[in-house]
């Protein structure tokens, strides 16, 4: 949350430069406040844990945020009962008369196909549209980033030689970004792809920055100027042991797995892994949450039921 102080007060200078979000007593009496209205699009097929890992990033502010839980109404499910769907989601078609904050779509497990084999594929580019009108600000996750990136700005994804598969360091690419708010120089995420975008299709396009990289994963957190897209092609949602359950089911499909690199200590898989990367994960979605959604969002959004 910003901080109010007075308009006049040196420090606020000082802070401002330093990409301190400084409100100042004019605009801080002028903000109304109320609950944040997120919607999650949950494109994984291992919905609970999914639902489980967002909500922790999300539930870490002192705004409250009502969340709906959105699935692909063209797709039907194998890992997850119509029973379960049936109690918590909603299908694009009861929400889109009404308007978000925040969108968040997860990743899912069909990076190697062409998008347009992707059997919920139009139903997504009705959402991705519909997200410019009805949503302030669009989180995409590893995934739904390739497929953001390439509906909306052509940018195609790129298969990789070798599995992209671990737990890497970054770095930030741009100074005073507010997604980027409080992150340390070198901050770690976990990645696990098959394939990626480059930064050559990205740098071509006027709209967006690449707001943060890796030397070994590549690009990992791509934005849009306005902010209202932001395309995050690593899991920085990921709980401790996610990198480790996905080893363990290739392994013992007898498929040739590499280790998650940076993960086990000294790469032994009978370790426990640390987690490196939550802290970093918590300032992320705060931050977004905070200065692309709360800060953005009009009071008065529109329906919202
Ligand atoms: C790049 C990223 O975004 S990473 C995020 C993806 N990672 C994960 O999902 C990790 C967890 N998932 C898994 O480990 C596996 O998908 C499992 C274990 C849940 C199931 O694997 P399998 O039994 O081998 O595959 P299965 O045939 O059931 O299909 C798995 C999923 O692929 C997706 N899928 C497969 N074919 C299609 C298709 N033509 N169109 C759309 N989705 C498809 C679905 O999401 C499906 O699960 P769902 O029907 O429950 O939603
Ligand atoms: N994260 C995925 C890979 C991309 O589909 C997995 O290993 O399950």
């Amino acid at each position: 949350m910003p901080i109010k102080i007075p308009d006049t007060l040196p420090a606020k200078e000082v802070l401002a430069g330093e990409n301190i979000f400084v409100m100042d007593e004019t605009s801080a009496y002028q903000q109304d406040i109320r609950p944040l209205r997120i919607a999650i699009l949950n494109l994984m097929p291992t919905k609970e844990t999914t639902e489980t890992q967002l909500l922790r990033l999300v539930g870490n502010t002192p705004i409250q945020v009502d969340i709906v839980l959105v699935h692909p109404k063209s797709h039907t499910s194998k890992n997850t009962s119509q029973e379960y769907l049936d109690l918590f989601y909603k299908t694009f078609d009861e929400i889109e008369h009404r308007r978000f904050d925040g969108m968040i779509i997860t990743g899912a497990p069909v990076e190697q196909m062409d998008f347009e084999d992707v059997n919920y594929w139009k139903e997504i580019q009705e959402i991705f549209e519909w997200t410019k009108t009805n949503v302030t600000s669009t989180m995409h996750i590893c995934w739904a980033s390739q497929a953001g990136l390439y509906h909306h700005f052509g940018v195609p994804k790129v298969p990789l030689d070798e599995k992209c598969f671990g737990v890497f360091s970054h770095t930030i690419n741009r100074s005073n970004v507010q997604l980027l708010r409080g992150f340390d120089e070198v901050f770690n995420v976990p990645h696990s792809r098959h394939t990626e975008v480059r930064r050559e299709d990205i740098e071509k396009n006027e709209h967006l920055e690449i707001l943060a990289e890796s030397e070994e994963a590549g690009i990992f957190l791509v934005a849009t100027k306005d902010g209202k897209q932001i395309f995050a092609t690593g899991h920085a949602e990921y709980d401790p042991l996610s990198l480790k359950w996905e080893y363990d089911r290739d392994a013992a499909k007898g498929m040739d797995i590499a280790l998650p690199r940076h993960y086990f200590p000294n790469d032994d898989p009978s370790r426990v892994p640390p987690a490196t990367w939550r802290a970093h994960a918590n300032l992320l979605f705060s931050n977004w949450l905070n200065y692309y959604v709360y800060q953005e969002t009009p009071y008065d959004i529109g329906p919202q039921i």
